[in-house]
């Protein structure tokens, strides 16, 4: 008996070997070193680490070289891991690589369809990418827009930090309440208050995502599906942020119609484009996921025969609320245990704000250029912590070549931001903080054109660049600068202060003291979840 299922279980093994061995060879990427040890099945999926995929890959990319391939069950993956392959990948043939993966995760509510992130390269996905862009207006004038829907919730930030003399206080929370409620701004033309619990309930619903939208343990959900049978704590994970999901959305497009007309924001904005009000009046359907199919949609005067409908809608808001609100309250967080750990930083940023802009009124953007130390500490904060550090996956939409090496149609790239921000033939002791990277020797901003400036992507590049990429580099300067402006973080205890090297985040204590008066008042932050690295996949 034990002899025949030993057998049988070599059989099964030894058919799983040939078949997907033949995929590997048959799927043309045989001049692309391949990770080893390879094993029947798995391929060499048993060797990534859950958490630190960025981190093995980075590992294995000066074993393999900049371009190797790994093999995570039958798919065959490639990385590209240093400047030259992924420039050429996202820059100079930009739509080649522009597709996105067919994935389980994103085909169980067709979020492949609808969504902006998980959708591959349309006549959709360009359409909703150029009126979301129109719609959050950045750029001339619209910038005024967007200094106008952070102020309320800067202030009130400031505030927050401020009635917390002599109480612990949570930055991480403090932080993501208002980087929330102006992604609520932009999307929906709300903004709770405090005592809304609609911040708590997003901040739940995008920790679910997260989790089981990142490239650690989840990713077997892709190669898997079959475990969703067994009840797999990923997949119910998942079914939960989607059901909690659905359930804001109704709850907050029901609001929407009594709010007031004058008011824009992304969701309008979309909505204008459905054909007529009666296909809006058969929202409940749509809310609940049938998609109600708008071939004639408005667009600077043209038709766009695109199937847009209330599901497009509720996808794109999803999108904008988790990449838009995570990423940035991350990043912000992130530069407060900076400043714990490099004083002399925080006291020269405080200098230059002091002498350009003085305590008498906020900063607003257009101190930016006055500012060039703050602007250099920004850009090493998105190199040193690449919090996005894989990008999202990429698939490409022909036969195509990086640096020479041939990839089939159909293949999906892993971008690694995290290797090509940390290699150190580019950045010389990649792990030390220093925004003097960024900075000529009398102190100014490096030109855009500058090696330097071109070798950070922390937004990816090309056809799928972040979408939210002006919003964030504007709002991360406003934020930071009043928090400097008004603030100075120290550490309540230099012997427990957590690590800062951002391959192995964690949190404690600190205290903040307020310049106007330097009262020192506690602070303490939350422990378990403020550091964990973002990651969008
Ligand atoms: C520090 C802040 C942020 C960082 C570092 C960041 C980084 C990224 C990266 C690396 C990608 C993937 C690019 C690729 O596929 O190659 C991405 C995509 C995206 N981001 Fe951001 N992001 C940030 C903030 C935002 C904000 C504020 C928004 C919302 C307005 C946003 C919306 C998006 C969307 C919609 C995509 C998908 C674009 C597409 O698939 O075509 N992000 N982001």
């Amino acid at each position: 008996m034990v002899l025949e299922v030993l057998l049988g279980l070599l059989i099964i093994f030894l058919l799983a070997y040939l078949i997907t061995r033949k995929t590997a060879k048959t799927h043309g990427l045989h001049t692309i070193p391949m990770v080893s040890p390879w094993i029947p099945f798995f391929g060499n999926a048993h060797l990534l680490h859950n958490a630190k995929t960025h981190i093995v890959l980075t590992k294995w990319a000066k074993k393999y070289g900049s371009i190797f391939r790994m093999q995570l069950f039958k798919e065959d993956i490639v990385v590209l891991n240093d400047f030259a392959s992924i420039y050429e990948a996202l820059v100079v043939k930009g739509r080649d690589f522009a597709g996105r993966p067919p994935m389980y995760r994103t085909e169980i509510a067709q979020r492949n369809r609808h969504s902006v992130v998980w959708q591959t390269y349309t006549d959709k996905l360009v359409f909703l990418r150029k009126e979301v862009l129109r719609s959050l207006r950045m750029y001339g004038t619209g910038l005024e827009n967007l200094e106008h829907k952070c102020r309320p919730d800067i202030e009130l930030m400031l505030k927050r930090f401020s009635e917390a003399k002599g109480q612990p206080i949570d930055p991480w929370n403090i932080i993501y309440d208002a980087v929330c409620n102006v992604m609520l701004s932009f999307t929906l033309g709300t903004r709770p208050d405090l005592t809304s619990t609609s911040v708590q309930y997003i901040k739940h619903i995008n920790a679910l995502f997260n989790d089981t939208f990142g490239a650690g343990r989840a990713l077997r959900l892709d190669f898997l599906p079959f475990l969703h049978l067994l009840r797999d704590d990923c997949h119910c994970r998942h079914q939960e942020a989607l059901k909690l999901r659905d359930a804001f959305w109704e709850e907050e497009f029901a609001k929407l119609k009594f709010q007031d007309d004058s008011r824009d924001c992304v969701v309008k904005h979309l909505l204008s484009f459905l054909e007529d009000d009666k296909e809006k009046k058969t929202e409940p359907n749509g809310i609940n996921g049938t998609s109600i199919s708008s071939s004639f949609l408005k667009s600077g005067g043209s038709k766009h025969d695109v199937d847009l409908s209330l599901t497009t809608i509720k996808e794109v808001f999803t999108n904008l609320i988790l990449a838009g609100t995570d990423t940035t309250a991350t990043a912000l967080t992130c530069l407060l245990l900076l400043f714990v750990h490099h004083p002399h930083i925080q006291i020269s940023l405080w200098e230059e704000i002091s002498a350009t802009i003085g305590n008498e009124r906020l900063p607003c953007l257009a101190d930016r250029e006055k500012l060039p130390y703050m602007e250099a500490t920004l850009l090493e904060l998105l190199r040193y912590i690449s919090h996005v550090p894989l990008a999202v996956p990429h698939y490409t939409m022909c036969d195509t070549s990086v640096l020479g090496k041939r990839l089939p149609a159909n293949t999906t790239v892993y971008i690694n931001l995290w290797s090509l921000h940390h290699d150190e033939s580019v950045w010389p002791n990649p792990w030390t903080f220093n925004p003097s990277r960024f900075l000529d020797s009398n102190g100014k901003l490096l030109p855009s054109s500058h090696e330097n400036r071109r070798r950070l992507m922390p937004f990816g590049a090309g056809r799928r660049v972040c979408l939210g990429e002006t919003l964030a580099k504007n709002r991360l300067f406003l934020f930071a600068t009043s928090l400097v402006q008004n603030f100075f973080f120290q550490a309540e205890d230099e012997k427990n202060l957590p690590e800062v090297d951002p391959q192995a985040y964690e949190m404690g204590l600190f205290y903040i003291q307020n310049h106007s008066d330097y009262k020192q008042f506690i602070g303490k932050v939350n422990e378990n979840v403020l550091f964990k690295l973002y990651l969008i996949q």
